[in-house]
C-alpha cells in the first residue's frame, strides 16, 4: 500500500485549533482583530504554507488579503490576546502582552501544532499607548529574517504572509501599515511564566508547564508537577543555549533579547533592530537604543544566561533552589559544546582535535584586528585547499594583516592534515554551512524600499536567495552586490 502523501488542504478546508485560548481567562484575553484598510498581499510563503498543510496551489485564493488583515477569520479561528509580562532592559514591566497581536488558533498537520499569530491586528487590552499596528518597514524585517534564520538551521519563528494596506501609520516618521501572520510551534515566551509567579497564581502556572510538557515533553506528562517543571527547565536552557550558539556562529545579532522575546522552546523571536554582522565586529551592537551595549553580539550569551535566571526565579514556586542552580549550570557547557562544533563545521573539521577551540579563537582575532568581512572569509575558506594560493583570502585581509593569516593558513594546513576527510568533500561540506548569502541590513534596506514605493519584486528575489543561502546563483550575485562599503553599513532603524 502506498503511504498517504502530505496534506494539501485548501484554504477552506483550515480549521484553526484554540487548545491556549481554552486554558482560561487568566491567560489572555479574546479581542476581535481592527482590520487594515485596502489589504493586499505582499508576498506568500509557499515553504511555510507546507509546513501547515495548505496546498501551496491555494497562494493565489484572493482571501489571503482577508485573512492577513484581519477583515476575515479563518475557520475556527478565536482571537487571543496573550498575557505575558517580562524584563526589558534589566527592569521588570508586569504591563506586557500582545499589544498589537493576535494569538488567531493553531493549525495542526503531520502531528505537529503550528501556531498562526496576526501582528499588526489593531489595539488589544494590552495595547497601553500603542496603535496596535505594524508598519511595512519592520514586517518585511520580521518576515525576511526569519527565514533566512531558519535556512542557516537556526530555530526561529516564521512567518506565513505579509499583507500591506493604504493605512498610514505614525513612527518616528509616517509609515505604511502592514500585518504578517507568525507561524510557530509555541508563542509562549519567558515572560508568560513570569507574570504567571509575579502575580502568584500557581495553579495557573502548573497548568502553562503541563500544556507546554503535552506538546513538547510528552514522556514527562504523566509525572508529578515537580518533575515536569524540571523537566521542562532543563529543555529550555538547553535549548536557548543552542540557540545562543546558533547566533554566534552566523554572526547573528537580536538587538532586544528581553525576557518577553524569549521564547520557552528556543525559536528566535521577536525581530526588532536585528543585524548580521558584516565585518567581524564582537561588541556590534545593533539596537541604537542600547545605550550601554547590553544587548551586543558578544554579550548575547550571557543575555541568555540572565533571561534564563529570570526564568528560573519564576520557577521557584515550583522547584528547590538547588535544582533550579543545576539547571541553570547545564547552559556554559551546552553553549561552548554547541559552538565548538558549529564552528569545526565552518572550519571544515570533520574529527575534533583539542588544538581547534584555539585555531578558532585565533582566526576570530585576526578577523577582528582586520575588520574582515566574516560571512565572506568563511565562504571563500570554503574554497581554500592547501595547494591553491590564498589569494581570495588575502584579499579579504588587509595587507596588515597578511602576516597572520599566513601563519593561522599554515597551522590550519596542519591541523587540515589529521583529517582523514577527503579535500573535495570538506569543500562541499563547507560550502553548505557558510552561506553565500546573508540578509545583510542593506539588503533588507534596498527591499523594504522598492516594497514602499510598491514594487514587491526586490522582496521576492532576496526571499529566495535567503531561502538557498548555500547555493551561488550566479543570476543574482551583482544584484546582491554592496554598492559601496558605506553602503554596506546602513544604520538599522530601531522603531517597529
Ligand atoms: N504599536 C504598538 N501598539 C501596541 N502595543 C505595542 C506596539 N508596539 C509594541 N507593543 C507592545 O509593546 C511590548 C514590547 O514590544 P516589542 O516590540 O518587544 O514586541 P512586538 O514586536 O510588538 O511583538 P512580539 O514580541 O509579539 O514580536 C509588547 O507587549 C507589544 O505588544
Amino acid at each position: 500500500m502506498s503511504k498517504p502523501g502530505p496534506s494539501k488542504k485548501s484554504l477552506k478546508q483550515l480549521h484553526l485549533q484554540h487548545h491556549y485560548a481554552d486554558l482560561g481567562e487568566v491567560f489572555g484575553t479574546f479581542t476581535a482583530p481592527t482590520p487594515i484598510r485596502n489589504p493586499h498581499i505582499i508576498h506568500i510563503n509557499k515553504s511555510v504554507m507546507r509546513l501547515l498543510g495548505i496546498d501551496p496551489a491555494e497562494a493565489d485564493n484572493p482571501d489571503w488579503a482577508q485573512l492577513t488583515s484581519g477583515n476575515k477569520l479563518f475557520s475556527g479561528s478565536k482571537p487571543f490576546a496573550m498575557k505575558y509580562t517580562g524584563h526589558q532592559f534589566g527592569g521588570y514591566n508586569p504591563e506586557l502582552g500582545d499589544g498589537r497581536a493576535l494569538l488567531l488558533g493553531e493549525v495542526e498537520n503531520e502531528g505537529k501544532r503550528w501556531d498562526l499569530h496576526l501582528k499588526g491586528a489593531g489595539k488589544t487590552p494590552y495595547s497601553r499607548f500603542g496603535d496596535g499596528r505594524a508598519v511595512l518597514r519592520s514586517t518585511i524585517r520580521e518576515y525576511l529574517a526569519g527565514e533566512a534564520l531558519t535556512a542557516l538551521g537556526i530555530r526561529s519563528t516564521r512567518a506565513l504572509c505579509i499583507a500591506g494596506s493604504s493605512e498610514p501609520v505614525a513612527r518616528e516618521t509616517m509609515e505604511t501599515g502592514a500585518a504578517l501572520i507568525r507561524v510557530a510551534r509555541s508563542h509562549i515566551r519567558f515572560g508568560h511564566f513570569e507574570y504567571l509567579f509575579y502575580t502568584r497564581q500557581l495553579e495557573a502556572q502548573k497548568k502553562l508547564v503541563e500544556f507546554v510538557c503535552a506538546e513538547f515533553l510528552p514522556e514527562s506528562i504523566d509525572k508529578p508537577i515537580q518533575d515536569q517543571a524540571e523537566a521542562l527547565l532543563r529543555f529550555t536552557v538547553r535549548r536557548s543555549a543552542e540557540l545562543a550558539a546558533g547566533w554566534q556562529s552566523v554572526g547573528f545579532a537580536h538587538g532586544v533579547l528581553n525576557t518577553d522575546n524569549m521564547s520557552i522552546i528556543g525559536d528566535t523571536f521577536d525581530f526588532g533592530p536585528y543585524g548580521f554582522l558584516d565585518d567581524y565586529e564582537p561588541g556590534f551592537i545593533c539596537n541604537h537604543s542600547d545605550h550601554t551595549g547590553r544587548y551586543a553580539f558578544d554579550a548575547q550569551p550571557g543575555v541568555v544566561l540572565w533571561n534564563l535566571n529570570a526564568l528560573a526565579h519564576a520557577f521557584s514556586s515550583l522547584l528547590d533552589t538547588e535544582v533550579l542552580k543545576d539547571c541553570l549550570g547545564q547552559f556554559q557547557p551546552l553553549l561552548i559544546e554547541h559552538y565548538a562544533e558549529l564552528m569545526r563545521a565552518k572550519m571544515g573539521l570533520a574529527a575534533e582535535d583539542d588544538g581547534d577551540q584555539q585555531l578558532c579563537a585565533d582566526l576570530l582575532q585576526l578577523l577582528e584586528q582586520g575588520r574582515v568581512d566574516y560571512s565572506l572569509f568563511f565562504r571563500a575558506l570554503s574554497h581554500y585547499s592547501g595547494e591553491r594560493p590564498a589569494a581570495t583570502l588575502e584579499s579579504l585581509v588587509p595587507p596588515s594583516e597578511h602576516d597572520a593569516l599566513g601563519s593561522w593558513l599554515r597551522r590550519y594546513d596542519q591541523r587540515l592534515q589529521k583529517e582523514t576527510r577527503p579535500a573535495q568533500d570538506r569543500s562541499r561540506a563547507m560550502l553548505a554551512t557558510n552561506p553565500k548569502f546573508v540578509l545583510r541590513n542593506y539588503l533588507a534596506q534596498r527591499v523594504i524600499e522598492a516594497a514602499e514605493a510598491g514594487d514587491y519584486q526586490p522582496l521576492g528575489i532576496l526571499f529566495d536567495l535567503l531561502q538557498a543561502p548555500f547555493a551561488e546563483h550566479p543570476g543574482f550575485e551583482a544584484w546582491a552586490e554592496a554598492p559601496t562599503d558605506a553602503g554596506k553599513h546602513l544604520p538599522i532603524s530601531c522603531s517597529s
